[in-house]
């Protein structure tokens, strides 16, 4: 609980679960099992106090056995939108006047619940996005990290000058206060079904804002659960309005919207340029600069220097590639390796990966299935690229099962300038580069249009130092891998076309959804 004899306790990360422990293993087995029983359910879209049932429905199946329906998610159309628009601005009126602590405790009840009931929504991300179980388990906890995070957030934000402490001066009493923008439009990705849907949604409404929830078209059901558990807390209908629906069609509509006062997005470059541009234009009535906040791709990589663990630097890479298929924005879809320990740092690298067996998420394989057809046919042509751009060592074709199944794929000795060192491919695909020493090497992590996560494995404390200057990233980690940043512990975002570095998960964040209100009063 948050109080412990009146004072805040300090906020921890959620465990992971050890599924080596038989007790663990049993109860992930039974939520899946339960999970299964619930399958091809309809859901509805949340507009208000409304539950509406459309015909047109977002069909979401299970990309590790295609055959699979997870569920039929209602599809909102503009008309849907807007009617969504009418019930967050009703919301907003009287959502933005409940204190800051009473919205916190809606989060810290969805925490508590969503802490009980771990194993079933991890069990949902394991049919609807082919996670393994521990991917699923740790997209859990992090997203009961987030609401617990943000809550005591808000709670702090809430007491007046303590973020921003005045200087006093006689004769006046001088406030600032964080309140809130209004109406916001959250769109997720689908990597991190839960916990970036959660972590973007929850973060606007403690901060007091109401929002139009529309989730990615691939993982609707997911989102639906959590919208759900939102209900079931007692949140007032309103402040989240579910529509899922196309991005192309109502996105394109709310980001133009006038009434729409921030965008908060994760995705592509591509969407997120987009979304920028169309927010950037001032629609009649909007009496606003809207406010986008958007986290986008990567490019990401790992440095390897002659003096490095080179055991560890060679897990780290192995993880970093092909953890949930490569498709995490964090992915270390590069490893620069410098000439003197290049084949030797391959050499284990290739090892490790050919001991990654691939099959069924639900069996907890470690590699599944990439997420839809689209993605599929896109990573593939990257093989086909990657072929040409270098020397295919390891996998390069589909792989077994009844859905989107790749190979691990490594190619080495790739050129910087390489399409494949260049963009961001978000599957299971290793570009290996040789640098002739570690300066090279980091010039060549640096030559990118991103800038989201990196690693620099090294025991030369010198040139740790400089990496830590030099490399231009927004998580840059030292002899560890790059992927898996946990909340309050490393606050993510990234630099350059990685997007606006909001730094979800840190204590500037609640500050993007809210305007601070300076009052001076004379006395
Ligand atoms: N930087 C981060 O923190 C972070 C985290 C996770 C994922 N990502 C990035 O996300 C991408 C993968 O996710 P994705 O495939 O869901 O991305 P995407 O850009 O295709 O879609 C993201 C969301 O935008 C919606 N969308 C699509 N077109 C839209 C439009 N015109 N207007 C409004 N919304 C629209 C989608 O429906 C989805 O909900 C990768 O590039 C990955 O690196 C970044
Ligand atoms: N925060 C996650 C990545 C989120 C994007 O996909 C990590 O640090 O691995």
């Amino acid at each position: 609980m948050f109080m412990i004899n009146g004072t805040a306790a300090a906020f921890v990360n959620e465990p992971f679960t050890d599924f080596s422990q038989e007790e663990n293993k049993s109860a992930m087995k039974a939520a899946l099992n339960k999970v299964k029983q619930q399958l091809g359910r309809e859901y509805p879209l949340h507009i208000g106090s409304d539950r509406v049932m459309t015909e047109a429905k977002e069909r979401s199946i299970n990309p590790g056995k295609v055959s699979e329906v997870i569920g039929l998610v209602s599809k909102a159309s503009i008309n849907e939108a807007d009617r969504a628009m009418a019930a967050a601005l009703q919301t907003f009126d009287t959502w933005k006047k409940v204190p800051p602590t009473e919205r916190a405790e809606y989060l810290f009840k969805a925490a508590e619940l969503m802490r009980q009931r771990k194993h079933e929504f991890s069990a949902w991300m394991v049919l609807e996005a082919g996670k393994n179980w521990a991917e699923a388990d740790a997209d859990t906890a992090e997203a009961i990290d987030f609401m617990e995070f943000y809550a005591r957030e808000m709670v702090r934000l809430s007491a007046i000058n303590i973020h921003q402490p005045l200087t006093k001066i006689n004769g006046e009493v001088n406030r600032l206060t964080y309140i809130p923008l209004g109406v916001g439009v959250v769109i997720p990705p689908w990597n991190f079904p839960l916990a970036i849907c959660v972590g973007m949604t929850t973060a606007a409404v403690v901060s007091g804002n109401t929002v139009l929830l529309k989730p990615a078209s691939t993982t609707p059901v997911i989102a639906a659960k959590f919208v759900e558990l939102m209900q079931e807390v007692g949140l007032p209908q309103g402040v989240i309005n579910f529509i899922p629906g196309n991005g192309s069609e109502i996105g394109d509509y709310l980001t133009s919207h006038p009434k729409v006062r921030f965008i908060s997005f994760t995705g592509s470059k591509e969407v997120g340029l987009r979304i920028n541009k169309r927010a950037a234009e001032t629609a009649d009535g909007q009496i606003w600069i809207k406010r986008v906040v958007a986290e986008m791709g990567g490019k990401d990589g790992i440095v390897v220097d002659e003096t490095a663990d080179l055991d560890q630097a060679a897990a780290a890479i192995v993880a970093s590639a092909f953890g949930f298929q490569g498709q995490k924005c964090s992915a270390g879809s590069r490893a620069i390796i410098v000439e003197d320990v290049y084949d030797t740092v391959l050499d284990n690298v290739l090892e490790l990966t050919s001991k990654l067996k691939s099959g069924l998420p639900e069996e907890n394989f470690a590699v599944g299935p990439v997420i839809d057809q689209k993605s599929y046919d896109k990573i593939l042509e990257y093989m086909e690229i990657g072929k040409n751009e270098g020397y295919l060592v390891a996998g390069g074709s589909k792989a077994e099962g009844n859905g989107y199944y790749l190979q691990p794929t490594i190619i080495a000795d790739v050129y910087p300038k390489a399409r494949i060192m260049q963009e961001e491919i978000f599957g299971p695909v290793l570009a290996v580069a040789k640098a002739k020493d570690w300066k090279e090497a980091i010039e060549i992590f640096n030559d990118t249009e991103f800038g989201l996560t990196g690693s620099f494995f090294s025991k030369n404390e010198a040139r740790i130092s400089e990496a830590l200057q030099e490399m231009h990233c927004g998580n840059l980690y030292i002899n560890r891998k790059c992927t898996g940043a946990l909340v309050g512990v490393h606050p993510f975002g990234g630099f350059n076309m990685s997007g606006t570095d909001s730094k979800a998960g840190g204590h500037d964040y609640l500050l993007l959804f809210t305007q601070a209100k300076l009052t001076s009063r004379k006395i």
